[in-house]
């Protein structure tokens, strides 16, 4: 006799979740201003987008760069042939007061679109739930693929940072030079820094205000890491009417021109003269610092953008030692200007070790204060973490000189209390049985 088996169906997993998905791959062109033009394909949101096209020479983390608010407005090229392999991370976290509920930099796409050589049809990852070509419908924002983007970024590391129009089918004309918008004549910090105060990790022991140029959330994650309490205000709100309150000042990165921040400089500026607490600014904040110590900003040709920026520290500083080369994660257009000499009370802190430009400001030990700012991201997302223990540093000083204050205060408050509830009842009884 032969007994029937149901024999159970095998699963195979998924192992290339984004197998279904078919690229639509309509016609698509990158129009520059400069005169030139590269057709492909499209992938993304299928519609038409001006921009400044840069270009960024990082392999990985397209996620990350792409929703980092510092690329607002930016047609973003990548150096690196295949884009997408690893498909996009459900980007949520479970409401938590410590955490910016987010797993990328931000809520959504914030550069204007992206030029990728070879999207990748498929991807595969443990943590993917859609394709960069899914994601990027989601967000209305357009792709083109199938263009040679060495091309393109020898253009534009020639002829500097272009305006440019990612046209996508059928709306394929090449704009006449009037119709390129350019994002850098806008206050982009003012339409990305947050319209409201909020706090991270309220119960955190030392208090940090951030002043919000258009952070990207590992900014704001490695502080409250580090255990402090994070308030996060909009970048032109005028810090020193709640200085006392707080132990730190963090000024975060943040898209355009740092000549748009004038009004957060001149701020800073009193901040600087008239407080003595730790300050540490990255990217913007460290273009806003510079400014505010009286150093000029600049717009370079084509920016560094990338996660393998070399740069070399010329002080010592806690975990930084002079004379050593750091591998940075940088993202930025602008950039101090280097002058000799450098304001009373400030020194050069970094340069870059391709090209010269300033990487890092900070007081001079004999000035007394505590600050810095540095050009490039110790925060990585992504890119390599080499001095991401300048926010152990950060935190540690603002939690010291948090300390430094308490003796003041503490002996009064403990005599007083003593002098109340000991001394005070004592004189009383003595007094009463006499
Ligand atoms: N990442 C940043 O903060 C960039 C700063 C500024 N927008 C620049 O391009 O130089």
């Amino acid at each position: 006799m032969f007994t029937l088996r149901v024999v159970k169906p095998i699963i195979i997993p998924r192992l290339y979740r984004g197998l279904a998905t078919q690229i639509p791959g309509g016609s698509a062109v990158l129009h520059l201003k400069t005169g030139e033009s590269f057709a492909g394909h499209s992938f993304g949101a299928p519609k038409s987008v001006y921009g400044e096209t840069v270009f960024s020479t990082s392999i990985t983390s397209y996620t990350e760069s792409m929703t980092d608010p510092s690329y607002r407005g930016q047609i973003l090229v990548f150096t690196t042939p295949l884009i997408g392999n690893y498909g996009v991370p459900k980007n949520k976290t479970p409401i938590d007061s410590r955490d910016v509920g987010v797993v990328l930099e931000s809520k959504g796409i914030q550069c204007a679109g992206v030029v990728v050589a070879d999207v990748a049809h498929k991807f595969s990852h443990h943590a993917a739930v859609e394709s960069l070509h899914q994601w990027c419908v989601r967000h209305d924002v357009p792709g083109i693929t199938g263009v040679d983007t060495r091309a393109i970024t020898t253009l534009l590391r020639d002829q500097g940072t272009t305006l440019g129009r990612l046209a996508v089918a059928p709306d394929l004309a090449r704009p006449v030079d009037h119709e390129y918008w350019d994002p850098s004549i806008e206050n982009l910090v003012d339409q990305v820094s947050t319209k409201e105060v909020y706090t991270l990790n309220p119960t955190g022991n030392v208090k940090v205000a951030v002043l919000d140029f258009g952070a990207k959330a590992n900014i704001l994650r490695s502080l409250v890491r580090r255990g402090a309490a994070v308030t996060v205000f909009p970048w032109d709100f005028d810090f020193n009417t709640v200085r006392d309150q707080y132990d730190g000042l963090f000024l975060t990165n943040g898209p355009g021109d740092p000549n748009h921040c004038v009004k957060a400089a001149m701020n800073v500026r009193r901040t600087l003269d008239e407080w003595h607490k730790p300050i540490f600014g990255i990217c913007m904040g460290h273009q806003v610092l510079g400014i505010a110590a009286g150093l000029d900003a600049y717009r370079m040709t084509f920016g560094n953008r990338g996660h393998n920026q070399p740069v070399l520290a010329l002080a010592s500083a806690g975990s930084i030692n002079a004379g050593r080369v750091y591998v940075t994660s940088q993202n930025h257009q602008y950039a101090l200007k280097l002058q000799d000499p450098f304001p009373q009370g400030w020194e050069p802190f970094f340069i870059n070790c391709n090209d010269s430009s300033v990487e890092g400001i900070k007081s001079t030990t004999e000035s007394g204060k505590k600050v810095w700012g540095v050009q490039f991201h110790p925060e990585s997302a992504g890119g390599p973490l080499d001095t991401i223990e300048m926010f152990t540093d950060f935190v540690d000083e603002c939690r010291a000189t948090k300390k430094a204050e308490i003796p003041k205060e503490a002996p009064s408050i403990i005599v007083e209390q003593v002098v109340e509830q000991v001394v005070k009842p004592l004189k009383r009884a003595v007094a009463a049985a006499a």
